[in-house]
């Protein structure tokens, strides 16, 4: 049998649509990379970390396009393995938030993404790393960490329970000391953005761009109760950076110390750190996406 010139990863359990709309999709995806002149094969993750082990085996094996089918903790793990690589990463966003491939500006059609992922060009970004995680969105710590940490105890995913669970959050969720590059902050959250936007059309930095070589460092302050419906309007609204409670810093790098090891998330995936220092610095140009 011919060797492999692209693969599609598909996460099975990704955003809301069932296994027979994804089967249909690699379908799809397999009739539109052979008429494109790809070799192709499609594989099911089958446990969290899976689509890290198949991108890196892909990448050994010469493959030079990987499409994974998935939201963004799967492009993570995807991008991860491929980072500083020859191989592209082709985005069909079918996740809960989405947030790469919409400060990317890809389609959110399956349909339209895979012919964009098959048909696209390579262009190269930047990642960012929080101690040992790579990170192609954002990564925070402080609320937005927290709220991730909340909803993915939740037995049901998507937007309205994301919603549901930052909403209950907010209510009891102190500011926390932290000490960055040296200097003390008492903080709502502290967001560093390679992409713009958490996942939803959320745009914590709306003037992040992923080809700078520098992250947007997001100092989120205390403030009262009554400026949240205003915070949120600006969020959604790409204005954010408008508010006198937020501070957008550009930086290559970032130390970060808490009073305890740091609960954290990279591109909405909670991760508890084993120690309450926290160095976050970009890898300039280090992955090629398909436009
Ligand atoms: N077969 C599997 N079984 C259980 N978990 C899996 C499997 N394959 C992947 N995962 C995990 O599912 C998690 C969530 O997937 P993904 O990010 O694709 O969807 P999402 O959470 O709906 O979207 P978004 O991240 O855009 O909000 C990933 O972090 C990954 O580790």
């Amino acid at each position: 049998m011919a060797q492999p010139t692209l693969l599609a990863i598909v996460n099975p359990l990704s955003g809301t649509a069932s296994i027979q709309d994804k089967q249909n999709w690699i379908q799809f995806l397999l009739k539109k990379a052979t008429d494109a002149g790809f070799t192709p094969e499609a594989v099911f993750t089958q446990h969290p970390g899976h689509a890290t082990e198949l991108a890196a085996n892909a990448m050994r094996a010469g493959i030079r396009r990987v499409v994974i089918i998935g939201g963004d903790g799967s492009v993570n793990e995807t991008a991860r393995a491929i980072l500083n690589s020859q191989t592209a990463l082709g985005i069909v966003p079918v996740g809960s938030g989405n947030g790469l491939a919409r400060h990317l500006g890809l389609s959110l059609n399956p349909r339209k993404a895979i012919e964009q992922a098959v048909n696209g060009r390579p262009v190269v970004i930047d990642s960012g790393r929080i101690n040992e995680h790579p990170f192609f969105c954002t990564t925070g710590i402080g609320f937005d960490a927290y709220v991730a940490h909340a909803f993915a105890k939740q037995p049901v995913r998507g937007l309205p329970t994301y919603i549901r669970t930052a909403y209950q959050a907010f209510w009891h969720y102190k500011p926390v000391a932290y000490e960055i590059d040296r200097q003390s902050h008492t903080l709502f959250s502290l967001t560093v953005a390679n992409a713009g936007q958490f996942g939803n059309n959320a745009w914590i930095a709306p003037k992040a761009n992923v080809s700078d070589g520098l992250l947007d460092v997001c100092y989120l302050k205390p403030f009262p109760r009554q400026a949240v419906a205003m915070l949120a309007w600006q969020l959604f609204n790409k204005t954010l950076d408008q508010s006198s409670y937020l501070s957008v810093r550009p930086a290559r790098s970032v130390e970060v110390k808490g009073a305890e090891p740091l609960l954290i998330h990279v591109d909405g995936e909670p991760i508890l750190l084993e120690t309450a220092t926290a160095m976050v610095q970009v890898v300039p140009s280090s992955l090629l996406v398909i436009r």
